[in-house]
């Protein structure tokens, strides 16, 4: 299954099929040098298959997790970089997670003033959110992604195959982001999370469409793409609140949505889902802690702040509130309609 991200500058395709691993030079153009950024956590035998495929690369392995998305992390891939004697013609090839694809995103967006850079998606989350629509960013501290630049990959290439080797608890990191893209604009595909077997291809399949066509209407988020970050206002918040490594991001997600699902069957439905998926409970929150990374938001101005509210399946209202609003929703608490 090919789709395509119809943007005027930088279009590219995104191949969604079993096996495409082993094709890789059908999209990525192999004939140059090529950094193949991992991460610990990939398995050597995804990584043996991307990099037979290129006539001259090198694997950068950086540690697994959200604390690899830091300024050291950083300044050391571009060193790698310099010291493999990079040029604006060579490419850099993301193949891990969400952390993996924007750390590697960022570098290419800036080394030289940015290279070519691919996305391959090991991971559910990065497989259905992360790996399209050109965010890419560090963290500094525990504020996440808030050094970043928007950069387009040439090609994504989605290997559902590579799902065999994750964890269940990083499956259902990820299909938590593909319930996010079913809240708020595809009712069918909430459907989906309703189904005994989840049907992971068409999980992914509808959950990139959406994200394609947001991302084709608003690249740079200034209005309709803020509906991607459905739950990510005060999911962050705990993230950063918990040190980024204590939950995974998609989890935290979970928790920020149901703050802001205005519906009690809906939210009943979504909690079912969860439990399904063995998702955390939404942990004992300071209220100024949380206020204090939600006042960091990319969607925050000096005193108020956009949020996505979710009434229907497949629906969204976005909606400018001030900060004493948003504290009255995290003083309700996430359970309460
Ligand atoms: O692509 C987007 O736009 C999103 O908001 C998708 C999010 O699910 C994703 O986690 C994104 O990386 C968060 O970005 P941020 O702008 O909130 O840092």
């Amino acid at each position: 299954m090919q789709l395509n991200v119809n943007l005027k500058d930088c279009a590219y395709p995104i191949t969604i099929q079993r096996n495409a691993l082993n094709n890789i030079q059908e999209t990525i153009q192999t004939n140059r040098k090529i950094m193949i950024i991992t991460d610990s956590g990939v398995p050597q035998k995804w990584i043996d298959i991307v990099s037979s495929q290129c006539l001259d690369s090198f694997i950068v392995t950086i540690p697994n997790g959200e604390q690899s998305k830091c300024f050291k992390q950083y300044e050391e891939l571009l060193l790698e970089a310099i010291e493999h004697e990079m040029t604006r013609k060579d490419a850099i090839i993301a193949l891990g997670g969400g952390v993996v694809g924007d750390l590697a995103g960022f570098v290419a967006a800036t080394y030289m003033r940015g290279i070519d850079f691919y996305n391959i998606p090991t991971t559910l989350l990065s497989q259905v959110d992360s790996s399209v629509g050109g965010k890419v960013a560090i963290d500094a501290g525990n504020y996440k992604n808030i050094v970043g630049a928007f950069w387009q990959p040439k090609a994504v290439i989605i290997d559902p195959n590579v799902l065999s080797t994750l964890p269940q608890r990083h499956i259902n990191n990820g299909l938590v982001e593909a319930l996010k893209t079913g809240l708020i604009q595809d009712k069918e595909l909430v459907e989906l999370f309703k189904q005994d077997d989840l049907d992971i291809d068409q999980i992914i399949y509808r959950s990139i469409n959406v994200k394609r066509k947001v991302v084709e209407q608003d690249e740079r988020e200034s209005s309709l793409r803020k509906i991607l970050n459905f739950g990510h206002t005060i999911g962050h918040a705990i993230e950063g609140a918990y040190g980024l490594d204590t939950y995974l991001h998609g989890e935290c997600v979970a928790m920020g949505m149901l703050f802001f699902i205005d519906n009690k069957e809906l939210k009943e439905d979504v909690l079912k889902i969860y439990e399904k998926l063995h998702l955390p409970k939404v942990p004992d929150y300071d209220v100024d802690t949380l206020m204090n990374f939600i006042q960091h938001d990319k969607k925050s101005s000096s005193s108020s702040i956009t949020i996505v509210l979710v009434k229907q399946a497949g629906t969204y209202e976005l909606q400018e509130v001030s900060y004493d609003t948003i504290k009255t929703y995290l003083e309700r608490g996430p359970y309460e309609k």
